[in-house]
């Protein structure tokens, strides 16, 4: 038995990902295949998912773009094999994506990604989304995604310091997405995140629409104290 015997057919390209992917559906096929190939062999997706690539992963995460602005900056925290952001960029070729991941084995794999299918919008950043050093090499954004990396609360704590005042938060939540606010809302509050929602995007292209959790950044009183002593440096060097 050879390895072929063993592969897992990819789920055929859906009609509907040519509404979500336009004249860059090519890139998006390049990628499945990417996921299907080495994704599965280098063990960054199980080959369960292959069958259902596009429906549950790459159109799922696409769709994302219906909810970000063109001309925006995105940091995608703990992106695995590219999700949402890789998708994303494809689908919003005007939008610029960081990815942050800290395992070397998924960044190699992104990197080979930005680089088989030239997508000039996106730049991968190897480590942890809370590292010091992390927030100081990559600065805000105006908005911060994620799909499947921790809970609310922690998840805010990550991603709050990454998000420009102004900015949002859009997690991708399942079912649990209302219930995380209720449970969360107090402590999500004081690292800078309010008027937390829940949405759903693709409600026309994929039969289980992806629910969003979003929130706005605002400002808390260490973002007033940081913005104090930025302005007393910046005076004294006059
Ligand atoms: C369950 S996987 C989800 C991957 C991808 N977002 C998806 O939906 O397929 C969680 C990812 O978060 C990454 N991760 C875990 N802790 C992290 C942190 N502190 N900062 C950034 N990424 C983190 C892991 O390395 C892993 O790739």
């Amino acid at each position: 038995m050879t390895e072929d015997d063993n592969a897992v057919e990819c789920e055929p390209t859906p009609a509907t990902a040519t509404d979500v992917f336009g004249d860059r559906l090519e890139l998006a096929e390049g990628y499945a295949r990417m996921l299907t190939d080495e994704g599965v062999l280098r063990g960054l997706i199980g080959p369960s998912e292959v069958p259902r690539l596009w429906t549950r992963h790459i159109l799922n995460c696409g769709v994302l773009g219906e909810a970000i602005e063109d001309g925006s900056t995105v940091f995608d925290i703990g992106s695995g094999a590219g999700f949402p952001g890789i998708p994303l960029a494809i689908a919003k070729r005007h939008v610029s994506i960081t990815l942050i991941e800290p395992l070397l084995r998924r960044t190699t794999f992104l990197d080979e990604v930005v680089a088989e299918l030239g997508l000039d919008n996106v730049t991968v950043v190897r480590g942890r989304a809370e590292e010091k050093a992390i927030v100081s090499t990559v600065g805000t954004a105006d908005v911060v995604t994620s799909r499947a990396v921790a809970p609310l609360e922690r998840l805010a704590g990550w991603s709050a310091p990454l998000i420009a005042v102004g900015g949002r938060l859009i997690a991708l939540k399942g079912k649990s997405a209302a219930e995380e606010i209720e449970r969360d809302r107090a402590a999500v509050r004081k690292v800078g995140l309010a008027d937390l929602r829940v949405t759903q995007c693709g409600v026309d292209v994929v039969d289980e629409p992806t629910t969003l959790l979003l929130g706005t950044r605002v400002e808390t009183e260490r973002d007033a104290a940081a913005a104090r002593r930025a302005a007393r440096r910046a005076k004294r060097k006059r």
